[in-house]
């Protein structure tokens, strides 16, 4: 049986993504594509060659809860998802709700899904908060190393522009990107309390670049004792051993790499003489692993379907 999904914020850059591994998933298909500024069109306009045809509408966020949709996905800009979400309990409380927003990854009553690092948890989940992009490739880095940490992580990030979304601003305008990288909330980012709350502190210090899409998270560790390489491989072989997202490399990963492909690749794995500082790289798609195939992995889950269909073609990185 096909089941319908309903998504809010459909002309987004993670819209997009989502409407992409939706069409090609066995199971599923799109019940409504929400969009202010495209109502009235037909998806085929912007996505030539999908298996399925729909029209844009604009549903009121009041609204939305009365779609005939067994799973909401969220793709709003933050702040905008509590009258959905309002919507959906007054209406359709049983359903699937995902969002890919900031919205609820401090409310305990979402399970907050990085299936890699919390499925253990997703049980019954029909709230599910999906992570930030620059959290997961951060968390992703830090996770095997968790318990040996003495003090905050330093993570220098750069993501492609695409992460900005498309509202207009600096952080998207080509004009000011090229020949540049662009710094910007150099303390208190929302990732670094995001990260703070699941894993593990971190300083975080994003920074936007000219290329499209995709990130790379360049972390220092400072250990708790003085680890030997092998050691540290070992914890991440065994922390990632049957993940098929998820890659190790001896060398430091470029991000050209995992543009538009589903997975992580985490390497460099560089300790200093006293072996109690580690840098760790790792690279991801802010719209896949970093937002749409990892909404994807948690819809999956959730439905008691294989983690992984719909996102067979490009398993690994
Ligand atoms: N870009 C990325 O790399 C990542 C983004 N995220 C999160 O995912 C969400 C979507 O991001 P992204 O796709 O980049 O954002 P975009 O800015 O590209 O898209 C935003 C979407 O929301 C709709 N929208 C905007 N304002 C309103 C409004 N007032 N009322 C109704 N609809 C509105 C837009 O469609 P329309 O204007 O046509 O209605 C559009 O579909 C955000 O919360 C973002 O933080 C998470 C991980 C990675
Ligand atoms: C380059 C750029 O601007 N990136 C975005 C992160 C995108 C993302 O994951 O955002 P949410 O946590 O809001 O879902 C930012 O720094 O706000």
């Amino acid at each position: 049986m096909t089941l319908k999904i309903g998504l809010v914020g459909a002309r987004g850059h993670v819209g997009e993504a989502l409407i992409r591994i939706i069409d090609a998933h066995p199971d599923l298909s799109l019940g409504f594509v929400s969009s202010r500024e495209r109502v009235g069109k037909p998806l085929s306009d912007f996505f030539p060659g999908l298996k399925q045809d729909l029209v844009y509408s604009q549903v009121a966020f009041d609204e939305v809860g009365r779609q005939p949709v067994d799973v909401f996905v969220l793709a709003l800009p933050n702040g905008m998802a509590a009258d959905c979400v309002s919507s959906i309990e007054r209406f359709h409380p049983d359903a699937l709700v995902v969002d890919l927003s900031a919205d609820y990854r401090f409310d305990s009553a979402w399970y907050y899904g990085l299936p890699e690092l919390t499925r253990t948890h997703a049980a019954g989940a029909r709230r599910i908060s999906n992570p930030g992009c620059y959290a997961s490739a951060m968390q992703l880095a830090i996770h095997p190393m968790r318990d040996a940490l003495d003090g905050a992580v330093q993570c220098f990030g750069v993501s492609g522009y695409s992460g900005a979304g498309t509202t207009p601003s600096d952080k998207n305008d080509l004009r000011k990107l090229a020949d540049n990288l662009m710094p910007y909330a150099l303390v208190n980012h929302i990732h670094e309390r995001e990260v703070a709350r699941h894993c593990a502190p971190v300083e975080f210090i994003p920074h936007v670049a000219p290329h499209f899409r995709g990130i790379t998270m360049t972390c220092n560790l400072h250990l708790s004792r003085g680890f030997e390489a092998s050691e540290v491989r070992e914890r991440f072989e065994s922390a990632y051993a049957n993940e098929p997202l998820i890659h190790l490399q001896s060398d430091p990963p470029w991000v050209s790499d995992i543009a538009g492909k589903h997975g992580v690749r985490i390497g460099g794995f560089t300790l200093d003489a006293s072996g109690r500082r580690l840098v760790v790289v790792s690279v991801l798609d802010n719209l896949l692993k970093g937002a749409a195939t990892q909404a994807m992995q948690n819809i999956n889950i959730a439905l008691g379907i294989d983690e992984f269909t719909g996102l067979e073609l490009e398993k690994t990185a």
